[in-house]
């Protein structure tokens, strides 16, 4: 017998009272990667906020367009030609409505791949009939610029919290055995919610599990980051900067001194939003821990100890708001 997944009705989205029509964060902090002094700056934010943009990046603005196309191509589709491939429920390949597997629901609809060669081919050649190649070289191209630009920020944070060798958090990405995931996430714009002063959930709000993730969107805001007080504020959008999370992992290995970013995207009621991103995970029998050089004498770490394998299997059991890290603490 098949079993067919129910759609999430739209009620059981949450909808949030905005009130302040477009409150835009002017803090974020804004790192240009050709300027000398930017280590620096880019330490602060990842203690005070754990979130920061970076511009003069290098990434080709072809390489993006190219595959935003290809995203907006894909999601235009029909549902039955979208969900061709989502007979097996499986985490990866097309979802709508439904996050992760414990129930959680946001108005949107997205494709989630591993970004291993064979992944990213069983998805091209499931889901782009028309044109697999199209979709897998535009995909593979733009993640190994955003793989090492991701790679260029881990450096730049070990060289500015003086640990050697600065390789130290790159070469997690770096390994061959890289659990980094990729998502391209599409929120339809919601026209029922244009007559009342409020918002509906996108994405709910929660940390990234990995150690970095790079996030590119389009000119259409939504992503609001949560600060130090618990306060939401909104990001504004900028579709030629790159966004960067630093998630869950990172903060276990620098023992808490940066700090994984809350965040949660809201459905604008009539813009259509599309985001990219890249999320760089370590090997799954990395043992993570705090960095031994950076801890200073008599510092005991905050976390027992696990392998992302553990932290993962245990994260994918958890609601999207639930403090994931919680009982991993000592
Ligand atoms: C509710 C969930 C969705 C998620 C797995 C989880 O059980 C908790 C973490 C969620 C998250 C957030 C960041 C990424 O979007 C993601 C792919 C990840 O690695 O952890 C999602 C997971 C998902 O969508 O399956
Ligand atoms: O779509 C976005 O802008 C952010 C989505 C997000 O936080 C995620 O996929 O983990
Ligand atoms: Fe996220």
């Amino acid at each position: 017998m098949v079993v067919l997944a129910k759609p999430a009705p739209l009620e059981q989205i949450s909808i949030i009272k905005t009130h302040t029509s477009n409150n835009f964060f002017t803090g974020v902090p804004v790192i240009d990667l050709s300027r000398p002094d930017s280590k620096a700056t880019m330490i602060k934010a990842c203690m005070e906020l754990g979130f920061f943009k970076v511009i003069n990046h290098g990434i080709p603005t072809g390489l993006v367009s190219r595959l935003e196309a290809e995203a907006v191509k894909f999601f235009s589709l029909s549902q039955v030609e979208k969900e061709r491939d989502s007979g097996i429920r499986s985490l990866f390949g097309y979802g709508s409505k439904r996050i992760g597997s414990n129930g959680d629901v946001g108005w949107l609809e997205y494709l989630l791949m591993q970004t291993n060669r064979e992944s990213l081919s069983r998805t091209s050649q499931a889901l782009f009939r028309a044109n697999p190649d199209a979709f897998r070289s535009a995909v593979s191209e733009y993640l190994s610029a955003v793989k090492k630009l991701a790679c260029e920020v881990l450096e730049m944070m070990a060289e500015g919290l003086n640990i050697q060798p600065k390789n130290v958090f790159s070469k997690l990405l770096m390994d061959e055995e890289s659990d980094s995931l990729f998502r391209l996430n599409h929120y339809p714009p919601c026209p029922q919610l244009q007559e009342v002063d409020c918002k509906l959930t996108g994405f709910g709000e929660h940390t990234d599990p990995q150690i970095i993730s790079i996030l590119r969107s389009n000119n259409t805001s939504g992503l609001q980051i949560s600060l130090r007080d618990g306060s939401w504020v909104s990001v504004p959008s900028d579709q030629k900067s790159f966004f960067i999370n630093v998630g869950d992992s990172l903060q276990v290995l620098t023992n808490g001194r940066f700090r994984s970013v809350r965040h949660r995207v809201l459905a604008n009621s009539y813009k259509s939003r599309v985001s990219m991103i890249y999320f760089g995970g370590p090997p799954q029998r990395e043992r993570l821990a705090p960095l031994p050089l950076l801890m200073g004498e008599g510092e005991e770490s905050l976390y027992k100890e696990f392998t992302w394998f553990e932290y993962k299997t245990s994260a994918y059991k958890t609601r999207l708001a639930d403090n994931r890290l919680g009982q991993f603490m000592k």
